[in-house]
Formats: C-alpha cells, sequence, structure tokens
C-alpha cells in the first residue's frame, strides 16, 4: 500500500509505495485520471514524456482497464528530452516509447511529436520550439498566464541518480536557461552527448508534473530534494515545480534516505 511520506510542501505531493509495481499501478490510475478530467475540460490532453525508466513504468496504462478507456484519440504525445540520433537508433526516447508504449495504444499519428531527426541538434531545438509555437497558437498547448510559457497538461518525468531530469544536469548553465522554450546540448554528461531539451519554465510551467523515481541508486538526490538538507548548490531536481501540482511518485528503495 502507498503511504504518504513527510516532506509535502505546497502543492508538492509525495507518495511511497513497498514496490515500484505498486507504484505502476498507482501512475497508471493517476494518468488516466488526469486524462478523464482534462479532456472534459479542453477537449485536449497533453503529455510530456522523457527516456529512462519512466516508459517502463507506464507500463500498466497499455493494459486493461485503461486501454480501453482513455480517450487516446485527445491525446498530444511530446518529450521533455530527446537524443539526436534517428528516430529508429537504439538511444532514441522515441524508439523507446513507441516500442512500450505508444504502439499499444491508438493515439493518433499526427499528435506525436517527435523531433527532426535530420537535423542537427540546435536545429532540431529550433525546429521542436517552432512547432510547440505553432501548437500555442491553434490552441492545443495551453499557455501559463502565470508565466507566459507553453503550460502542458502533465509532464512524465524520471531523474538520473546525478538529481538531473531531462537533459538538465547539476552544473550545467543550461539550467538557468530563461529564453528559451526548447534548447540543446552538445557536452550531456550522460550519453549520447548531444540532445534538446525543455528548459525549467517550461517544465515549471506544466500544470501537472508527476517525477517517477524507483530505485536505491537516486535515495541521495531524492533526500537532497525532499530532506531538509541545505545545499547552496541545488541539483536540478530541487529546481522542479509545477503551476497545478508536482507529485512524487516513489519505491521504497528511492525513499530509504528521507
Ligand atoms: O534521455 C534521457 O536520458 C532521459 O529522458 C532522462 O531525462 C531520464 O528521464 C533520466 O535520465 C532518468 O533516467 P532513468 O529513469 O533511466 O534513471
Amino acid at each position: 500500500m502507498a503511504e504518504t511520506a513527510n516532506p509535502e510542501k505546497g502543492n508538492r505531493k509525495v507518495e511511497v509505495f513497498d514496490t515500484e509495481e505498486d507504484l505502476a499501478v498507482s501512475l497508471a490510475k493517476y494518468t488516466a485520471d488526469l486524462s478523464d478530467k482534462i479532456c472534459q475540460e479542453r477537449g485536449a490532453f497533453t503529455v510530456v514524456l522523457s527516456g529512462g525508466s519512466l516508459i517502463n513504468s507506464l507500463r500498466k496504462l497499455v493494459e486493461p482497464p485503461y486501454v480501453d478507456s482513455i480517450e487516446w484519440g485527445k491525446w498530444h504525445v511530446f518529450w521533455v528530452d530527446e537524443r539526436v540520433v534517428p528516430k529508429d537508433h537504439e538511444d532514441s526516447n522515441y524508439k523507446l516509447a513507441y516500442d512500450g508504449f505508444l504502439s499499444k495504444v491508438p493515439i493518433v499519428p499526427g499528435n506525436v511529436y517527435a523531433i527532426n531527426d535530420a537535423l542537427s541538434a540546435e536545429g532540431a531545438a529550433d525546429d521542436y520550439e517552432t512547432c510547440l509555437k505553432h501548437l500555442v497558437k491553434n490552441g492545443i498547448i495551453a499557455l501559463s498566464s502565470v508565466s507566459g510559457y507553453p503550460k502542458f497538461d502533465l509532464m512524465l518525468l524520471g531523474m538520473g541518480p546525478d538529481g538531473h531530469l531531462a537533459s538538465l544536469f547539476p552544473g550545467h548553465p543550461l539550467v538557468n536557461e530563461k529564453e528559451k522554450w526548447v534548447t540543446f546540448i552538445k557536452d550531456s554528461p550522460k550519453p549520447p552527448p548531444e540532445r534538446i531539451t525543455f528548459t525549467f519554465p517550461v517544465i515549471n510551467s506544466s500544470a501537472y508534473n508527476a517525477m517517477v523515481i524507483a530505485g536505491a541508486a537516486e535515495a541521495t538526490a531524492v533526500h537532497l530534494a525532499l530532506g531538509d538538507a541545505k545545499n547552496s548548490d541545488k541539483l536540478p531536481v530541487e529546481l522542479l515545480s509545477a503551476e497545478g501540482e508536482l507529485k512524487f511518485f516513489l519505491d521504497k528503495a528511492a525513499a530509504s534516505k528521507l
């Protein structure tokens, strides 16, 4: 059973699950409930995926009851970061999501916004930002009246053991990018080195952000993000917020240092 840990603050919620399996069950229900609510409110549901272990944690969404009940035709799918490799490359976050999730549900292919893999990192980031601007203009993506940045309905995020999220790494100047919606990195410490990534203002303007973390390797960064430690050099995960709700889904191992 899930239990609520202490470090809840403002609109930040934290839930700790006995196992990653329990976490996956709860994440599917959370996503499906938000899909129902937001499809009704806006007629579209903009969902942002990350790479890494997140896609495996979404596995319950492609099973009954959700596979049949979700209004997949109203989903619009984006990536919070993407490796600059061909879409059929083993390192591609698009391929990871397509193989493990998107190919198993009836999302409209035209509503899946992969990067243009024929472009350089810089070109792909500009192209993705142009695509987002177009979708804001035609009302598919909302615009935050608070920040002026695009306001996605739900971002499903993962975190690395170093506390990075998206391709925003500790100590890297991209963490402070405020102008761009989408930018690029050519020296990512996590391979492959060339990626594009949403910037913090966009990530933090999201209506709902779910940060999904399982495993002991992330426990120290989880402790820094949610514990009482007062470290001066903040990890990217410590800079994460959301306009509506930020929810941490943790398994016991990830929460072991809280
Ligand atoms: O392309 C990537 O590297 C991912 O999109 C990245 O942002 C990921 O979410 C974190 O690195 C966590 O990855 P794990 O969940 O596998 O630790």
